[in-house]
């Protein structure tokens, strides 16, 4: 019998993140272009008499290790779904940025789903595990599944893309993090009384994806919430510009931020622009790191 599961998820950067009008529910409507970069969380199930959460790594005093951790929903929702006991031991090692805009939280939701599902042997299919992921959270979904894909709705209904080569990214990781739904509404604010033209993916960064060409990336990449990060931490102009100054093809915020993203042309550039971005002290750690990288796996 299994008596522990181990899952390795990775981060996210967002190439595109093009973002609609509020909707009814709250929610904007997407075309949330992700890949997946080697940064990994790992969780850890093992059986135990009630549902405990401990973890290690960067930032872990910034996370809850109570219900309200999203691995711990995680497991509930997969108990509840399949009638049994949610107690298990979760623990997680953390390499992924605390709310930075790098789907940390996710990534935890996704791993122990998985990992939970492996344990109690539950049988649910793909589609099954899926759907859990999205009523965990608009990006679990891609947590579990990885690489490159494109994500309509509120980001969860998701079509894989095809990638033609790897990507090589840095990442400056700032002070504190910010609140993603604070970030929507700064957007909301910003974009109040315009017309916020309908999402859509665009055609030039899909075809710079599947070719693997880093310059017609660099040149597609944009994120409409940059706008709104920037307005609620200023400082994170100095990072962008002290990456581009540094030999970054491109510079922006990782989704809602505050972790900034430099597509650089290779490993060597990497580590120079990220040596460089240390040395600026506009940020507070920098990490490297390519993509695509695999989806939640089990190890
Ligand atoms: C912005 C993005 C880009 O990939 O990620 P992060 O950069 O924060 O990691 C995502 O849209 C974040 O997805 P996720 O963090 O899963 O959000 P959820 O838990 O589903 O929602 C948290 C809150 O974000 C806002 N939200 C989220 C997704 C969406 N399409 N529209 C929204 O307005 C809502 O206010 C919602 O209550
Ligand atoms: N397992 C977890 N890992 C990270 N954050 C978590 C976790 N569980 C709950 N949270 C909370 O979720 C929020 C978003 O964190 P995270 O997913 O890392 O950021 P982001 O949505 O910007 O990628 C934070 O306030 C954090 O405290």
């Amino acid at each position: 019998m299994t008596t522990t599961v181990t899952v390795r998820v990775p981060a996210k950067v967002n190439v595109q993140l093009a973002v609609g009008a509020a909707r009814p529910d709250g929610f904007h409507d997407l075309a949330n272009v992700f890949l997946a970069v080697g940064l990994y969380d790992e969780v850890t199930a093992t059986p135990a008499d009630t549902l405990r959460i401990t973890a290690e790594g960067h930032d872990v005093d910034r996370i809850p290790l109570d219900r309200t951790n999203l691995a711990a929903r995680a497991a509930e929702l997969l108990a509840a779904r399949y009638g049994r006991s949610p107690d298990v031991h979760l623990h997680i090692t953390k390499d992924i940025p605390v709310a930075g805009g790098m789907a940390g939280g996710s990534a935890d939701a996704a791993g122990a789903l998985l990992a939970c599902d492996a344990l109690w042997s539950t049988g649910a299919s793909r589609d099954e595990l899926l759907d859990l992921c999205a009523e965990l959270g608009s990006d679990v979904p891609f947590s579990l599944v990885g690489g490159a894909a494109l994500g309509r709705g509120r980001g969860e209904l998701l079509t894989p893309l095809p990638l033609g080569g790897a990507f090589h990214w840095v990442f400056a990781v700032a002070d504190g993090g910010l609140s993603t739904p604070a970030v929507y509404r700064e957007f909301d604010r910003l974009t109040a009384g315009t017309a916020v033209p309908e999402p859509e993916a665009d055609p030039a960064l899909l075809a710079a994806l599947a070719a693997g060409d880093t310059a017609a990336l660099a040149a597609a990449l944009t994120n409409d919430l940059q706008a709104a990060a920037l307005s609620l931490r200023p400082s994170l102009a100095a990072t962008l510009d002290a990456g581009t100054a540094a030999g970054a093809l491109a510079s922006l915020v990782s989704g809602s931020g505050p972790t900034t993203a430099f597509l650089v042309k290779d490993a060597e550039s990497a580590q120079a622009v990220a040596a460089a971005l240390l040395a600026s002290g506009t940020c507070r750690a920098v990490r490297v790191a390519d993509s695509p990288a695999a989806g939640a796996t089990v190890i």
